[in-house]
């Protein structure tokens, strides 16, 4: 069934695990999710950024936002797993609003770069809208380094566990995404992989609800070298270990954005198919590889988190 993000996040809160928000600009990567949701007998969380409202409506946000909320509907309606569609990074009013209007079961105001106040009355603002309507609201305090789609933040800010105390009280928001050391994309971490445990136990005793981890791709090395082997250019790609992602978990995050991870299985997946069958040009078959190591590194996820079996 398509549930709000709050059902699914308050459940895994409650037994301690870990649910994957995984990233979607099309419907390949839905069926995928889906599959390996179904397969796992996991919670889904799909989750869409700005762009990728903007990619699906070919530049028209609003149509994309509708045509996400249809096809996430269509597939959630008949699978015997919660899924939830959740706005990721949304930094603008208009694409907030879009998405609440068209059936999102949740956004995320990503206003983090603001100073903390200002950070908190948008925030504000946002809940107000947003629960008026029936949507659980995400928001993020500290600052990530690497690329938000859109912007670009240098370097990491840590997230205060005070602040986010009094940032929780005010705004009254449903999960917070602490940032705690990880940064977007494949290129993570200066030296070797770590996030702050401490920092992350601090916030949850503070603020008692789910808490998101962004920036979680492992940029598993398996795919990494498939795409290599077959002429990408990856060097010095690094992620978050599965290990530290269980510690994080243990420590009380709950919604575990992934985003790089399914763009590295799909695309190793297609060089390789199209690298091997030169003759090939049906759509429905030169996915083959990208649709299985897509579909493997998201059921690999829901083990390591801990959300195969909860659904
Ligand atoms: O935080 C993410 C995804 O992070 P990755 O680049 O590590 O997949 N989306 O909001
Ligand atoms: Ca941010
Ligand atoms: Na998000
Ligand atoms: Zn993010």
């Amino acid at each position: 069934p398509y549930v709000d993000t709050k059902v699914i996040l308050e459940n895994a809160d409650k037994h301690g695990y870990g649910v994957p928000a995984l990233n979607i600009n099309n419907l390949e990567f839905l069926h995928y999710i889906i599959e390996a949701g179904i397969k796992m007998n996991s919670p889904v969380i799909i989750e869409t950024s700005q762009g990728a409202m903007k990619y699906a409506g070919n530049g028209d946000f609003r149509k994309g936002a509708e045509i996400f909320v249809k096809m996430v509907r269509t597939f959630a309606d008949e699978a015997n797993i919660p899924v939830a569609l959740h706005l990721d990074h949304g930094k603008s009013f208009e694409y907030i609003v879009a998405a609440i209007k068209a059936g999102y079961s949740s956004v995320m105001i990503d206003a983090s770069e603001h100073p903390f106040e200002e950070n908190m009355k948008i925030t504000k603002e946002i809940v107000k809208i947003a629960h008026a309507a029936g949507v659980s609201v995400e928001a993020e305090l500290g600052q990530l380094a690497g690329i938000e789609d859109e912007a670009v933040a240098a370097e990491n800010v840590l997230v205060d566990p005070e602040e986010a105390k009094i940032f929780v009280e005010e705004t009254d928001v449903d999960f917070l995404a602490p940032a705690v050391g990880t940064s977007h994309g494949a290129f993570k971490f200066k030296g070797a992989a770590k996030i702050d445990y401490d920092r992350i136990k601090k916030v949850k005793e503070y603020v008692k609800r789910p808490l998101v981890l962004h920036g979680a791709s492992s940029v598993v090395p398996e795919f990494v070298e498939i795409a290599e082997k077959h002429g990408a250019d990856f060097g010095g790609a690094k992620g978050v270990p599965a290990e530290i992602l269980k510690e994080a978990v243990k420590c009380g995050i709950n919604k575990v954005n992934t985003d790089t991870d399914l763009r590295i299985a799909f695309v190793a997946g297609l060089r390789e198919f199209l690298n091997g069958n030169p003759k090939e040009f049906d759509p429905r078959k030169y996915f083959k590889l990208a649709r299985e190591y897509t579909i493997k590194v998201i059921t690999d996820r829901m083990e390591v988190l801990g959300s195969a079996g909860k659904a």
